[in-house]
Parts: structure tokens; sequence; C-alpha cells
């Protein structure tokens, strides 16, 4: 049997800068990306799309089960299709990530969604970003990480980065949205949001991207030098 692929893991609450570390990590090794954080959003737009109610695990967790969803990997980033439609766009909107963060606090989806995200790993690695990504999906990943930063300072990168895309947004909005968010992830029954045992935690408060691209880097170098 041919071991398996490895996988590098980034968790941590929204705005944490997950995502760019992710993608920069990717392109610099070559490897496969997995973002986590879009399959929950796109259930939760298929449940929106359908008039499921977000509260209704059966009918959910049965709609991931048979999620029709595709991540073509392109020129400019991951086009995101369900059901034949392109939703790139749709499921980064607030509703969408809210409605994400409610339909994944519930077990069965969860459980429903396991086998699909760990398809993701495959020759010559995955970075993994998301929430439960070194304590559930892939606990036996060789490098671990836990991003975080204070919520005020995400809520300015967030507001930063929706003001360039000219969108008129309010920053007690966003870091309000922000907290609801981190506290129903960190305090639900399964997969809590919270760092692995063996993760590396980085504070990435005040740091520029350069910076906390570097730590990681470190640690992974690291990790992977170590067999497990
Ligand atoms: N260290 C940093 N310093 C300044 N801005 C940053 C930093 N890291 C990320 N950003 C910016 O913050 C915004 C949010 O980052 P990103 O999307 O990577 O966060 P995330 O943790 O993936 O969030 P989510 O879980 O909600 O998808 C982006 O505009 C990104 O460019
Ligand atoms: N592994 C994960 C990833 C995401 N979630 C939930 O989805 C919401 C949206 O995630 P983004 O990373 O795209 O912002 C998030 O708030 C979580 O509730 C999750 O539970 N597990």
């Amino acid at each position: 049997m041919p071991e398996q692929a490895p996988v590098i893991t980034i968790d941590g609450p929204s705005g944490a800068g997950k995502g760019t570390i992710c993608q920069l990590l990717a392109n610099k090794l070559g490897w496969h990306l997995l973002d986590s954080g879009a399959i929950y959003r796109v259930l939760a737009l298929a449940a929106i799309h359908h008039d499921v109610e977000l509260d209704n695990e059966e009918a959910l967790s049965l709609l991931a089960a048979h999620l029709d969803v595709q991540f073509q990997a392109g020129e400019d980033g991951v086009k995101v299709v369900l059901e034949g439609e392109e939703v790139s766009k749709a499921i980064r909107s607030q509703e969408c990530a809210d409605a994400a963060s409610k339909v994944a606090a519930l077990p069965r989806v969860r459980e429903a969604l396991l086998r699909r995200q760990r398809a993701f790993r495959d020759h010559p690695g995955l970075i993994a970003d998301g929430r439960d990504m070194g304590t559930v999906v892939f606990p036996s990943a060789q490098a671990k990480i836990f991003l975080t930063a204070s919520a005020e300072e995400r809520a300015e990168r967030r507001y930063a980065q929706l003001k360039e895309k000219g969108y008129d947004v309010s920053i007690d909005r966003l870091l309000g949205e922000i907290r609801e968010r981190d506290e129903r992830d960190s305090n639900r029954a399964v997969a809590p949001l919270k760092p692995a045992e063996d993760a590396l935690e980085i504070d990435t408060t005040g740091m520029g991207i350069d910076q906390v691209l570097d730590a990681v880097l470190s640690h992974v170098v690291t990790s992977l030098d170590q067999p497990r």
C-alpha cells in the first residue's frame, strides 16, 4: 500500500489569516489545498437554495452526504461550482458565513463531510485550512499550526479587505459578527475551534503576512524533518 501523503493543518478563527497563509504555502510547496470552510459555506448555500432550515440536522446531513460540489483549480484561483452553478462569490457573503457556522455545529453534518475532506489528501501533500483540521480531520498531520489574532485586528483586516472590494461596511458590525462566530465555533459540542495539543500556536496580532509565513515555514520545515 502506498504511503499516505503528508498533511499540514492550519486552524484558527475567522480573519486570522489561514486562507492567505495556506495559499502561499501551497504555492511554495506545490501541494494541494483544502479550504474546508468553503465546504461548510457551500452546504449552507445549498440549504438556503433548497429551503432547508439551518437547524434541521436530518435534512442537512442528507444534503451534506449528497452535496454536488466541485472545486476547479484554475489560473484565477479555485472556482466553486454547486449543482452546475458557479458560487465562488456567493459563498463569501456574510449571510453564508453565518449560516455555515450554524450548520457546522450539527454533529451529523460534520460526520457526513468527513470523508469528503479526507479525500483531498493526495501526493505530494496537502495544506488543510479550517477549524478542526488538526484535531479531528487529520489528527496524524505532520505539522499543525493554530493561527490567532485579536478580534479587533481580525475585524480591521476584514474591514480593509471588504473596503478594497468596494463594499460599504461598518467595523463595529464586523467585530460583532466575528465575536458571534468565534463564540459559536468555540462552544459547539463537536469539533470545537481549539488548537490540537501538538499544534504550534501563533498569535499574529501586529505581524505582517510575510512575518507569519516565515514563522509557519520554519515550523513546517522542522516538523517535516521529524519522522512521525
Ligand atoms: N498577518 C496579516 N496582516 C495583515 N492582514 C492580513 C494578515 N493575514 C491575513 N490578512 C488579511 O486579512 C484578511 C483575512 O485573511 P484570510 O481570509 O486569510 O483569513 P482566514 O483566517 O482565512 O478567515 P476565514 O476563516 O474567515 O476564511 C485578508 O484580506 C488578508 O489579506
Ligand atoms: N473545518 C471547518 C471549517 C469551517 N467551519 C465552519 O464554517 C464557517 C465558515 O468558515 P470560513 O473558514 O470559510 O470562514 C466557520 O465559521 C465554521 O463555523 C468549521 O466548522 N470547520
